[in-house]
């Protein structure tokens, strides 16, 4: 559901780090679809990236043909499965980008994805888990909340789990928040440093400004998926906030220290959700810190509850599935 995944939303300024120190293979699973192929532009742009590696059940050679006549230093190249395509794709990947399953068509909710993208992910993950078992993996393929717990069972399994260097993708909550909040505020986006819970900003919103700022940042999604009229779900934005998270977490893996994004990991703020999104710290090896909500309001606190009773369903319903669905 929406609201878990942005209930612990925060949005610190992020600075392009200049310094670019290390050699960074990164794989894009889904790499041919509508987030796919933007992202894949983006993290060509991106200096840490050493070697794209791009992976789609169709059209990924042609995309990787497309972006590998871009004039910054990283190669690229597509597969497909043929030809031990994902294997190639992820040896020696150090970060995994998970974009692939099926996106929302209007009146469906992410859950509904459920049936079809838990075993693409399931799949992906095993073949992730097998070939770059120490990469850090992030799941953008909805509905989040489920496909990330698959993930962990699937990488326990393997017995080669590492929970610092397993991320939801939930950045677009903030790029929303900071966007919707700054249009508000008629101020800069990019000057907008917030911690939102549960919608709530702190910034001098209240009533029912206040609630539609919350709902406008929960229900983003469908506002995409309703003007898209059939096509999809958000792509091009949500291939920004993925590059945004990932490029977050390179910065981190080439030694910058204070590097803190918004992401569903796991977590042990609330024992009835193993996975939760809030503020996290990141270094080399992935999460360093889960950070504590802080001091939150009646307001949010209420939102908080309706969110954790949700979550924790939606973590169980990944977790039963896979124990279930190994094949
Ligand atoms: N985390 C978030 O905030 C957001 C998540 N999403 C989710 O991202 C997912 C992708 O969305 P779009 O790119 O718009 O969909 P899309 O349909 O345009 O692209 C998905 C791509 O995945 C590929 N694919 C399917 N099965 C595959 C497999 N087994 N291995 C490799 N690739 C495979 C398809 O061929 C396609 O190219 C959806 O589940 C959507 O709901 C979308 C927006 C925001
Ligand atoms: O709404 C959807 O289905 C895609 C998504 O997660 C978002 O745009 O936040």
């Amino acid at each position: 559901m929406m609201f878990s995944r942005l209930a612990v939303a925060s949005i610190t300024k992020r600075q392009f780090s200049h310094t670019v120190s290390n050699a960074t293979k990164i794989a894009v699973l889904g790499a041919a679809g509508g987030i796919g192929q933007p992202l894949s532009l983006l993290l060509k742009l991106n200096p840490f990236v050493s070697d794209l590696a791009l992976y789609d059940i169709h059209g990924a050679p042609g995309v990787g043909a497309d972006l590998c006549h871009i004039d910054t230093k990283s190669t690229v190249k597509g597969y497909l499965s043929e030809y031990d395509g994902l294997q190639k794709t992820l040896d020696g990947a150090e970060v995994v980008v998970i974009p692939a399953g099926v996106p929302r068509k209007p009146g469906m909710t992410r859950d509904d994805l459920f049936k079809t993208n838990a075993s693409i992910v399931r799949d992906l993950a095993k073949a992730a888990a097998q070939h770059c078992p120490t990469a850090h993996i992030l799941v953008i393929s909805n509905p989040v909340n489920s496909t990330v717990p698959i993930v962990a069972e699937v990488f326990k399994k393997f017995k080669v789990y590492d929970p610092k260097k397993l991320f939801g993708v939930t950045t677009l909550d903030l790029v929303r928040a900071r966007r919707f909040v700054s249009e508000l505020r008629e101020s800069d986006p990019a000057s907008e440093e917030l911690i939102v819970i549960g919608g709530h900003s702190g910034h001098n919103f209240e009533g029912q400004e206040l609630d539609n700022l919350c709902k406008r940042v929960q229900f983003g999604g469908d506002e995409v998926v309703r003007a898209k009229g059939g096509a999809g779900s958000a792509t091009l934005s949500m291939a920004h906030a993925a590059a945004q998270m990932t490029n977050s977490l390179l910065e981190a893996m080439s030694g910058k220290s204070g590097v803190v994004q918004c992401s569903f990991v796991q977590s042990d703020l609330y024992p009835e959700c193993a996975f939760f999104s809030s503020q996290v710290e990141l270094g080399q090896d992935g999460v360093e810190k889960v950070r504590d909500i802080g001091k939150i309001n009646e307001y949010e606190e209420n939102m908080l509850k309706v969110c954790r009773a949700e979550l924790a369903k939606n973590i169980e319903k990944g977790k039963t599935w896979i124990a279930a669905n190994w094949e």
